[in-house]
């Protein structure tokens, strides 16, 4: 959590008696005129009306006001949009931080500030013009979860209204804001969430939508976590991901960002984690052989080399490689072994990224391939040799990221039920596909960063009961031998032994994995391996 974030529920010291803010309220009306003076108190606040008070908009809340404005009316993404208002705007390193704690913290609590707005205005939230309802999110954010004093979060908003959306709305904005400020956040979150069910309550508590925390509820359950650990994995959500580097095997070390201040990974080896310090200095990072990827991403293609020794000549197939983190390692690695990657991607400027990762590899080592990953064969695997059929494949599947929420904070309020239909048919096929490009005994990595139950277990059990020519190995011994020693011991195995309905088939008991952010510290990657074995046709159902 930011240095600047206040501890939710733990302002006390700035609260009156009857639980709300300083003790020391303000009431004026729609033009910042006060008014009902008796239950002002000492609140020490402009008196000045919204219309003499900060003209100039600061540049950190222009760009994150820009950056939801953005991500609510064009559905951008806002880890596209922010760093390009930073360019833009030329904020130093202090305003880049707080335009990023702004957008990124005012849009993963969206859920949260609305819930606290609806309450503090007199129409549905829905019937406020949407730039309006940002500068109020943001204004509310720094209010609920920030250190900026409320007298500066309000005068800042209400200029920034003003300068980017009109005097008009000025009034409401600041009238508004000075409801939300009348309680701190425990007050508001005990007000709102009294006589709610655990769902609900998490759902307005952590700032998720209902249907994620019932989904993130039954996905612990499934891959055996305590339900108790549900609050904490929500909370993880809301924190900004640390950045984790690797260092492409082979072709670089952590020598360069250990000395900036970077600490070694504490889950896999050639990995560290950001010290914070300027990385694009690096030399490594300049070349592409030192690389930002989350550690979890790491495990997941680290284990699919560790699971077998690798032989001189395999060929491999990365069956949706774009934007390449996962393609990269492989290639590395490939390259190492005298083995050669496929990477496939189906977007042409995502395979455009796969291409850039890959270029600091050696090139015999990799190609690409641009194209639907479900119409790759095993004639794909020829080279040289005319070998037929992949010898290992990893479906690092399209999901509905619901494991990786922290690292895009608009996409909870974007992501449906509904996706969950669409993305499941998609790895079904991408599965049945990757099945049949697979040599005979070769190894296929299925992989999702979503821990969503139909897209983890139920997907393997399909599988497994669509394809009896595949079956279901275990990925602990891969993945402990990938990571470091101990790493996935204890409260942090992430190991579960299947045990779908073809648990009385010879795969019951082998183990795929479950990552957690707020166990692992990585994104909520799933894995599971499986083996395919020669089999006459008649025997596939
Ligand atoms: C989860 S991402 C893969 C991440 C990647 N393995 C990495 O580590 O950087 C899924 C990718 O699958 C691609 N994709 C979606 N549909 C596809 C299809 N039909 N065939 C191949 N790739 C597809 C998406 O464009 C996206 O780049």
């Amino acid at each position: 959590m930011s240095q600047e974030r206040r501890n939710p529920g733990r302002t006390g010291g700035n609260r009156g008696s009857d639980g709300r803010r300083g003790g020391d309220r303000d009431r004026r009306d729609e033009r910042g005129r006060q008014r009902n003076r008796r239950s002002v108190g000492q609140r020490k606040f402009s008196a000045s009306a919204p219309s003499q008070r900060t003209r100039a908009t600061d540049p950190a809340r222009l760009a994150a006001f820009r950056t939801l404005r953005a991500v609510t009316s064009d559905d951008a993404y806002g880890n596209l949009v922010l760093p390009e208002q930073i360019r833009r705007l030329g904020l130093n390193k202090r305003d880049a931080a707080l335009a990023t704690e702004l957008a990124y913290g005012a849009l993963r609590q969206q859920g949260t500030w609305d819930a606290v707005l609806a309450r503090c205005v007199d129409r549905p939230l829905a019937k406020i013009d949407p730039p309006v309802l940002d500068a109020l999110r943001l204004g509310t954010h720094q209010l609920l979860a920030m250190r900026i004093p409320d007298h500066a979060a309000i005068d800042q908003t209400v200029g920034l209204t003003r300068a980017e959306i009109g005097a008009g709305p000025s009034g409401l904005v600041n009238a508004v804001l000075r409801k939300v400020m009348a309680k701190d956040l425990e007050s508001w979150l005990t007000e709102l969430t009294q006589g709610q069910g655990e769902i609900d309550r998490l759902s307005v508590e952590t700032s998720h939508p209902a249907w994620i925390v019932r989904a993130l509820k039954q996905a612990l359950a499934i891959h055996g976590r305590p339900a108790s650990e549900l609050p904490e994995l929500l909370r993880a959500d809301n924190e900004a991901p640390k950045v984790h580097l690797v260092a492409l095997p082979g072709l670089a070390d952590l020598s360069g960002a250990l000395e900036q201040g970077a600490i070694p990974s504490p889950l896999v080896p050639g990995a560290a984690v950001s010290g914070g310090g300027d990385l694009h200095r690096l030399a490594d990072v300049q070349d592409g052989t030192v690389r930002v990827q989350d550690s979890g991403s790491q495990l997941v293609a680290r284990s699919m080399v560790a699971a077998e020794p690798v032989q001189s000549g395999e060929r491999w197939l990365d069956l949706c490689a774009g934007p390449g983190g996962k393609a990269a390692l492989l290639a590395a690695e490939a390259a190492r072994h005298g083995a050669h990657l496929l990477a496939n991607e189906v977007a042409e400027h995502r395979a455009g990224l796969v291409r850039q990762a890959l270029e600091t590899v050696p090139e015999q080592a990799w190609s690409i391939r641009v194209g639907d990953g479900r119409e790759i064969t095993a004639e794909d695997a020829q080279n040289s040799t005319g070998q037929t059929g992949f010898d290992r494949i990893l479906v690092d599947a399209p999901c509905t990221g619901l494991g990786a929420l922290r690292r895009r904070p608009e996409s909870r309020w974007r992501r449906t039920p509904q996706d969950l239909a669409e993305l499941t048919v998609l790895q079904t096929q991408l599965l049945a596909t990757a099945a049949d490009a697979l040599k005979p005994g070769g190894l296929l990595v299925y992989a999702t960063c979503s821990p969503h139950a139909a897209e983890t277990a139920v997907a393997v059990d399909d599988l497994l009961r669509t394809r009896t020519d595949l079956t279901l190995v275990d990925a602990g011994p891969a993945a402990r031998a990938a990571a470091l020693p101990g790493a996935l011991d204890g409260e942090a195995d992430p190991t579960k032994a299947y045990a779908g309905p073809n648990s009385g088939r010879a795969d019951a008991g082998a183990t795929t994995l479950q990552l957690w952010p707020h166990v692992h510290g990585t994104d909520a990657m799933f894995v599971a391996h499986f083996r395919k074995r020669p089999v006459a046709k008649t025997d596939q159902a």
